[in-house]
């Protein structure tokens, strides 16, 4: 895919390494040393990485923030158990039995906590109300300011199922919460560095049943493996990372790898994540120290984690076996986390350093630098306003990490070889100018096709002529159908009537020549009467002198009569036509003659 770098190992550039970091045991907050106040190193002719272990002990900071109370808990008139002052301290936080729930006096007394802040999201009007905003500002922006500065740097989510972990990390989109503000952040911030060349990337993972898989790489079901390299950092090889030049490529992965997540329907959140999910920002900075004319490069990583929530089995009764296999995991991953936190705190306080074992579950060995090593880390501890036992399991849990102590070092990197440098700049120059070389082969190319565009105009004058002439063609031959449609049927119409009438006289005619048939059958009957009287005659003339002679007369009578008769004259001409019906032609279109019509019509 464009753009995508494959991740290479977490490199931290200092050589101290975690095992050094967690002897340090300093339990006082104190500020982070100031880029400007880093040690130049004396210029010298001679490559050499500077490697200064400078850095900050702090402890783990713990937030709190209480959810704001839900549609249906408020329906509920369910009772808000935490509490935070009326006269605005934010360190403090008291939860409060139900009264109905109290079995002893000592488990009815309010549990006082004291943690870094402490945020109240369900009362506006409190003192200690924090809106998306607020947590960022006092939360977020500290963050993207250590990663600028070159320390690595973590926010980590943890809280019961349903407490605000996903709101507070991703937030919704007219409420952003941490992972969008500090991206935002952090790169309004990059982008008014002039003086800093620097490269920003994006990852993003989820584990989800102790397996870890790319949430920007489509093919979402690749199981990713745990590697650790020289440096005892572990890494997920093949894990895809993705520059970010801006907050619309920073939204797009985020979407993108939101929309992979893992997330489940259960009993307390209707989107529930069902993984731990972790962003990483890996900022790589360089910087040009006039003074000693040396490089400095920074790496840092700001890591943004929403782990899934912790389930009590009550909360999940009901659910189907995936949901429950899912619950246990969750819990076991939470488990092993809560017992690697429980050591590194007992380490930040004790001589006897104990093994710790990250390698336990997946969650702790990929967070193994940020809880226990080279990491500013904030734990934002979620807890329900309505849930008692919950809340308080959560509020020990992040009082137990509040007590680990973190040495998060600065990832300097300095380059001080004079000749180095130059041949560094010398190499960039090159291919900047090559770079320029090409946008002018590119603007001269432009050119040419801005010119040919001008040339190309006469031939889409042509073009566009040739089309409307296509278009006249295919109307005058769409009329030319639909004339030979008409025509067809009126010549089919017209043969309809000329077959009726014909069928009308051909009946006449046979009628009438039926008729004449009969009339001359009975005619020649007649003529046989009047042969056989005619014979008879005949013989008695040949014997009478008299009859003869009035006989002769008669008969020139009757010629005269017969020839007047018109009978048989009749007949033949009923015949004639008869015999011209039959031999009439069959008709085809091309005996119509009324072709013009359409065609002028066609060249209309
Ligand atoms: N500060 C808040 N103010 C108002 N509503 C909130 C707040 N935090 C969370 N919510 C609401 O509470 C519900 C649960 O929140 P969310 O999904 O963030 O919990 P979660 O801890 O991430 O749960 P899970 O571990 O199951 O993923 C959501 O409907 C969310 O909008």
């Amino acid at each position: 895919m464009a753009g995508m770098v494959k991740k290479q190992p977490l490199r931290v550039l200092s050589p101290v390494n975690a095992s050094h970091d967690l002897n340090v045991r300093m339990h006082k907050r104190s500020k982070s040393t100031p880029l400007s106040s880093i040690n130049s190193n004396k210029l010298s002719h001679r490559r050499s990485q500077q490697l200064l272990p400078k850095g900050d002990s702090t402890n783990i900071e713990v937030v709190v923030r209480v959810r704001g109370l839900l549609e249906r808990e408020k329906e509920h008139q369910h009772e808000c158990l935490a509490h935070t002052p009326v006269d605005g301290d934010y360190h403090k936080i008291s939860l409060v039995p139900k009264e109905s729930s109290a079995q002893s006096k000592k488990y009815r007394e309010p549990k006082l906590f004291e943690f870094d802040r402490c945020y109240n999201s369900f009362d506006d009007t409190s003192a200690c109300y924090a809106s998306q905003f607020n947590v960022f500002k006092n939360t977020g922006e500290k963050m993207v300011n250590n990663t600028l500065e070159g320390f690595n740097s973590c926010i980590l989510a943890y809280g019961q199922t349903g407490s605000g972990k996903t709101y507070t990390m991703m937030g919704s989109k007219s409420n952003p919460g941490l992972i969008p503000l500090v991206c935002k952040d952090l790169l309004n911030k990059l982008n008014k560095m002039t003086d800093t060349k620097h490269e920003l990337t994006l990852s993003f993972f989820e584990i989800y049943q102790e397996t870890a898989y790319d949430l920007l790489n489509d093919q979402k079901n690749q199981k990713l493996r745990v590697r650790e390299g020289t440096d005892k950092i572990p890494f997920l090889e093949n894990l895809s990372e993705y520059p970010i030049a801006g907050t619309d490529d920073a939204q797009r992965w985020i979407n993108k790898g939101i929309n992979h997540r893992t997330t489940a329907v259960t009993n307390l959140n209707t989107e529930s994540s069902r993984s731990h999910s972790i962003l990483t920002l890996k900022l790589v900075q360089e910087k040009f120290n006039p003074e000693n004319s040396s490089i400095v490069k920074l790496t840092s990583n700001l890591r943004l984690v929403d782990l899934a929530g912790s389930e009590k089995s009550i909360a999940t009764d009901g659910l189907d076996a995936k949901r429950l296999k899912e619950g246990n995991k969750i819990n076991k991953s939470l488990t092993t986390l809560g017992r690697v936190l429980t050591l590194l705190s007992e380490n930040s306080h004790s001589k006897n350093n104990v093994l710790i074992p990250y390698r336990e579950s997946m969650l702790t060995w990929l967070l193994k630098d940020n809880i226990g090593g080279n990491s500013k880390t904030t734990m934002v501890a979620c807890i329900s306003p309505t849930d008692f036992d919950e809340s308080l399991s959560t509020l020990r849990f992040a009082t137990i990490t509040s007590k680990i102590c973190n040495h998060a070092i600065l990832n300097e990197e300095s380059q001080t070889d004079l000749n180095d440098v130059i041949e560094k700049y010398e190499i960039e120059k090159q291919d900047l100018l090559e770079h320029i070389k090409n946008l002018e082969s590119f603007k001269s190319e432009m050119e040419d096709s801005v010119a040919n565009l001008s040339v190309n105009e006469n031939d889409f004058e042509e073009l566009q002529n040739e089309i409307s002439e296509k278009k006249d063609t295919i109307r005058k031959l769409n009329n030319y159908v639909s004339w030979q449609n008409k025509y067809i049927e009126t010549i089919s119409f017209q043969s309809k009537i000329k077959e009726g009438k014909l069928k009308k006289n051909f009946d006449n005619l046979k009628n009438a020549q039926e008729k004449l048939l009969t009339d001359y059958v009975v005619q020649q009957q007649k003529n046989a009467v009047n042969d056989k009287l005619e014979n008879e005659f005949l013989e008695k003339l040949t014997n009478d002198k008299d009859l003869q002679f009035t006989t002769v007369q008669k008969i020139d009578e009757l010629i005269l009569q017969v020839e007047d008769l018109s009978i048989l004259k009749h007949l033949n001409n009923v015949q004639d036509d008869l015999d011209e019906i039959a031999n009439l032609p069959i008709m085809s279109s091309d005996d119509e003659s009324d072709s013009d019509y359409w065609w002028d019509e066609k060249d209309d």
